[in-house]
């Protein structure tokens, strides 16, 4: 699903790689945490596999794509593919619940029926059912964290990334953060997660990448890593809904069909309204989206 392969990335005027001679995989379905100081390349290391920097050396290739030949206009299909979460939630704080998260499908294109009926499924499965009509201010920070969770999960993408998901949060809540990523990759959904937070990756026993000043220092199977400092916690084992049979958004994973704002005039006028917010909202959406 994710292939490093001696992957190098320099940033302009550094004298040093942030990312430096990587070589891994993560496979279809795995959940991952990368771990490291501060600086040591791990938001770096996401931004590489969404294609927001891109490599200076080695090869890369995420979801089928190899990202050093992706041409421009593919880049949105990539990006279709991986939802990200990040430290400070992003939400559109003019909008309600359900508006952060349908605005996520309306940019995709995708009709009003189907997101009338997903929206609430996904607001239920991160445990959101009745704050539909709050605010972003109305709500906790774990809350937050919960709806740009939904909004990057709602398209069902097959990658999940996260950069210091539980960065703003307390120690429960991050615990409580960190279990919905875990129900949604048991979903089959593919999750890398950055993280500072050892209690959490110590609680969940799953694999771990470590990086140094930009070098894989060490890459532990699920259930080894751990400095023991607390007990394994309890996962959530109820079952998701399933995928619903057709695609959420109407180009699916087609490579080549035209798509965006003009296919969500063509699939639904009523869609259209909100092609007239303002960029940064429309941005906003796509990055929590994937898009
Ligand atoms: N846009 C950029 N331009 C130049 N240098 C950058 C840029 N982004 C990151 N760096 C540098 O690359 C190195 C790795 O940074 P990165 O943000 O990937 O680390 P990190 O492990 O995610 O750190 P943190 O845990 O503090 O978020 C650092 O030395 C940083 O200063």
């Amino acid at each position: 699903m994710i292939r490093f392969e001696n992957v190098t990335k320099t940033y302009p005027k550094s004298t040093r790689p942030a990312v430096d001679g990587i070589s891994l995989e993560i496979g279809r379905g795995e959940f991952v945490f990368v771990v490291g100081t501060s600086g040591s390349g791990k938001s770096t290391m996401l931004q590489l596999i969404m294609k927001e920097q891109d490599a200076t050396g080695g090869r890369l290739s995420v979801a089928g794509r190899e990202l050093d030949r992706l041409p421009d206009r593919k880049v949105p299909s990539l990006r279709r593919q991986i939802g990200c979460v990040f430290q400070d939630f992003r939400l559109l704080p003019n909008k309600t619940v359900h508006q952060n998260v349908a605005y996520a499908l309306q940019v995709l294109g995708a009709p009003r029926s189907r997101i009338r009926s997903t929206v609430p499924e996904v607001l239920d499965l991160v445990g959101l059912a009745g704050m539909e009509k709050r605010f972003p201010h109305q709500l906790s920070g774990g809350e937050q964290q919960r709806v740009a969770i939904a909004r990057a999960f709602v398209n069902r993408p097959p990658i999940l990334l996260a950069d210091e998901p539980t960065g703003n949060l307390d120690p429960g809540i991050s615990l409580e953060i960190v279990q919905l990523l875990d129900r949604i990759n048991r979903t089959g959904t593919t999750v890398v997660m950055a993280t500072h937070d050892f209690a959490t990756v110590d609680a969940m026993r799953k694999r771990v990448i470590r990086l140094d000043n930009g070098v894989l220092v060490g890459d532990v199977e699920a259930g080894e890593y751990t400095t023991g400092s607390i007990p394994r916690i309890e996962l959530d084992d109820r079952p998701i809904p399933t995928r619903a049979p057709e695609p959420a958004v109407a180009d699916g994973y087609d490579d080549g069909a035209p798509t965006g704002a003009g296919s969500a005039a063509e699939a639904d006028p009523a869609a259209h309204v909100d092609d007239e917010a303002p960029d940064g909202e429309r941005q906003a959406a796509a990055q929590g989206s994937g898009r």
